[in-house]
């Protein structure tokens, strides 16, 4: 089977952003956030969808546009924290292509993005986002590869992403 796409899961703050839009630089694909696309074809910022219309509506719309990226190709999809979480999202993201888990640890997470107001689902205590994090970590971990960025640099990941696939890679196909 031909896995035509990366797709980067993981908690908030683990860099899947960051890291896959320098990931597709570096492979000359297209780069898809899918926060970043439900924010574009909603017109709303992802804090006014869940202020306006709850975080049932935001994970609607993740799952009808995880259906429309099926047909995508050679892209580095970078999802949202909790994108994958949905089994039906999980199976189509399986589809697409090769899934690479970033983990962090909760300090550091917290370290990179505490005090964001751009995350509705980021709690005020640590306890409570560290409880977040371990109740979702088994479905991250389905992944066909994780990588712990909790002491790496964004180029150090993005390295050891290329690294690691590098192999898999022939004529700008994962195989
Ligand atoms: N390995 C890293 N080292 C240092 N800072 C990092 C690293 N990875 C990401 N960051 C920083 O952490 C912040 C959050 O990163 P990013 O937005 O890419 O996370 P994300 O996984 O996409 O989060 P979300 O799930 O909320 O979309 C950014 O300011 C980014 O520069
Ligand atoms: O972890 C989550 O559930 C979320 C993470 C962000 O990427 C956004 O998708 C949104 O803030 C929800
Ligand atoms: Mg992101």
């Amino acid at each position: 089977m031909k896995i035509r796409n990366i797709v980067l899961v993981g908690f908030m703050g683990t860099g899947k952003t960051t890291v896959g839009r320098r990931l597709a630089k570096h492979l000359n694909w297209d780069f898809i956030d899918t926060d970043a696309a439900i924010e574009e074809i909603s017109g709303m910022s992802i804090p006014e969808i869940f202020r306006r219309h709850g975080e049932t509506r935001f994970r609607s719309e993740e799952i009808v546009l995880v259906k429309r990226l099926l047909e995508r190709d050679g892209c580095v999809i970078s999802t949202g924290g909790g994108t994958p979480l949905s089994p039906d999202n999980w199976e189509m993201l399986s589809q697409m292509g090769y899934i690479i888990s970033l983990y962090a640890d909760i300090d550091t997470i917290l370290e990179r993005i505490g005090g964001s107001s751009e995350r509705p689902l980021l709690k005020a205590g640590r306890d409570e986002n560290e409880r977040l994090l371990l109740s979702r970590q088994p479905i991250y971990d389905k992944a066909d590869l994780t990588i712990d960025t909790t002491k790496s640099s964004i180029d150090e990941v993005v390295d050891e992403i290329l690294y690691n696939i590098t192999d898999r890679l022939k004529d700008g196909i994962l195989n």
